[in-house]
């Protein structure tokens, strides 16, 4: 682990854009999609250096949370504030520019095109500097210097998603939505991908990740909060959430109304 974070991610930038460590926060978020309150009054933060697990049933809001915090839909009402300034105005591209990043539940990269420019697309991105650090280095930041030549497609899905993180950490963010980056991958993929995600943190990356495989995403969080219908339930840490009577109650719940089902 910590494998770029002295690299990459660690350089100082002295552009005009900010760098260093950001706090994502929210309150009062609400989104309707006509009778439909995806989310209701969340209010949470997001810490530099930590990662936050956000968890919860199917249709909980998680999805629709990552897409009003970055901007993809606006919020009904409420707030989002990066390091206290309101984003209200603030566009997805401009928030993507303030180090507001996310990656998306399927794997938005470049099938046909190979690992290496993929990597260079990434580090053509707008918070990418150029000449700070080339398409070599950033592939071995990543354990990626022995696939530079190979299509994207005939990559294993985790080895994907690492490639698509790299891209990402070419530009440096500051805050980090992941929605559901283990979906898809096998167990020894979400090992790597565990240990890539948890690199952003220590980089001093605040981290959120949306995700179903909870026992993997517990090893990495350092907090928990959980969406049921809309509504924040509960927050902790992960040894309490695996404890919480209203964690149980809103999976029960949400199994029953399947049919029993776990
Ligand atoms: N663009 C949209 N248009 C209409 N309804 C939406 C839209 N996005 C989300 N919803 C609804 O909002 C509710 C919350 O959905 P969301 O996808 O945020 O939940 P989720 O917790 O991410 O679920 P899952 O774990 O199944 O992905 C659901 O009832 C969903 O149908």
């Amino acid at each position: 682990m910590g494998r770029f974070g002295a690299g990459v991610l660690g350089r100082r930038d002295t552009g005009v854009l900010p760098d260093g460590p950001a706090v994502l926060a929210c309150t009062g978020l609400s989104r309707s999609f006509g009778g439909v309150h995806a989310l209701r009054g969340v209010d949470l933060e997001l810490d530099p250096g930590r990662t936050l697990a956000i968890i919860g049933p199917n249709g909980a809001g998680k999805s629709s949370l990552i897409n009003v915090l970055t901007g993809l839909y606006a919020p009904s009402s409420g707030t989002v504030t990066l390091d206290g300034t309101d984003l209200r105005r603030t566009s997805m591209a401009d928030r993507t520019r303030a180090g507001l990043m996310r990656t998306f539940q399927g794997n938005r990269i470049f099938g046909t095109l190979t690992v290496g420019a993929c990597l260079a697309i990434g580090l053509e991105a707008p918070r990418a500097r150029a000449g700070r650090h080339d398409v070599g280095s950033l592939a071995a930041d990543f354990g990626l210097e022995a696939l530079l030549d190979r299509p994207v497609k005939d990559l294993p899905y985790g080895i994907q998603k690492i490639l698509n993180l790299a891209m990402v950490a070419a530009s440096r963010p500051r805050v980090l939505l992941l929605d559901e980056p283990f979906a898809g991958v096998h167990a020894d993929g979400v090992e790597r991908l565990s240990a890539v995600i948890d690199d952003f943190r220590t980089a001093g990356v605040a981290v959120g990740v949306v995700e179903h495989n909870i026992a993997a995403l517990m090893r990495i969080a350092d907090d928990v909060v959980v969406l049921d219908s809309g509504r924040l339930i509960f927050r902790g840490t992960p040894t309490e959430a695996e404890v919480s009577p209203v964690v149980r109650e809103a999976y029960l719940g949400a199994s029953a109304a399947r049919g029993g089902a776990a």
